[in-house]
């Protein structure tokens, strides 16, 4: 078990606020000394689910809101992100259980591999607007993060026992009462359990840990070019 602080980062591949807080949590990961981090897949779907909630995007005019806030935030992290025009109709026709699933299996064998995965799909997604809900989706993304073995690792993702980590991951998920993505646990030395929503929490975790605040780098090198 990692030691304490520690930080549980609850994420599915659909979200792109997931997105955008994996690429600020891999940033502070080297500033953030002594902090261990776990990435860790679940099921959007069945959390919105088991919470009552429904998807912003589902709702017309937080959708339009949203889409317009995720590329104001993108752009303030210098992440790249452009909404994909067929978003909601591939919501309501795909699930991303297998992606998930996926990055499980790759998990197992490489914990940086599966976060190389993870990135690449959320590009696919959030920057070229390219599916990731099928077999050759899967293919693409394991081709591009290096994988040998991709159709061994895409059968494997079928395996039950997959289904059920990524079903246990998401009812951790409920447990914690989570009822959006990411989702951030945040276990202090004193073993006391803080939980957070959204990518724009960090600045509250990083004062809970006395830690550096996160900033983009524009704002970084403005801060050195004063001193
Ligand atoms: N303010 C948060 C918003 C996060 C967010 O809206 N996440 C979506 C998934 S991409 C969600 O789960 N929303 C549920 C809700 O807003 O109730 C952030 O900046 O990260």
């Amino acid at each position: 078990m990692p030691k304490l602080p520690r930080i549980d980062y609850y994420f599915d591949v659909i979200s792109p606020y997931s997105y955008i807080g994996f690429e600020i949590l891999q940033k502070m990961e080297h500033q953030w000394k002594g902090v261990s981090i776990r990435y860790i897949p679940f099921f959007l779907g069945a959390i919105m689910k088991e919470s009552g909630n429904r998807p912003p995007a589902m709702l017309p005019a937080r959708s339009v809101m949203m889409m317009t806030d995720l590329q104001r935030t993108a752009k303030f992290w210098d992440i790249p992100l452009t909404p994909p025009p067929q978003f909601m109709d591939w919501i309501k026709k795909y699930r991303t259980t297998g992606a998930m699933k996926i990055l499980l299996v790759l998990e197992e064998q490489d914990k940086e591999l599966m976060l190389r995965a993870a990135r690449e799909f959320w590009l696919r997604l959030w920057s070229r607007s390219e599916k990731i809900f099928e077999d050759s989706d899967f293919e693409i993304v394991l081709k591009a993060v290096g994988v040998k073995n991709v159709q061994e690792v895409i059968e494997k993702s079928k395996e039950e026992k997959y289904a059920k980590i990524l079903t246990e991951n998401t009812n951790k998920g409920v447990d914690l009462s989570a009822y959006g993505a990411p989702w951030i646990n945040v276990l202090t030395a004193d073993g006391e359990e803080h939980s957070f929503f959204g990518s724009d929490r960090f600045h509250l975790i990083a004062d809970l840990l006395q830690q550096p605040q996160p900033l983009p780098d524009k704002l970084l090198f403005n801060q050195k070019s004063k001193l």
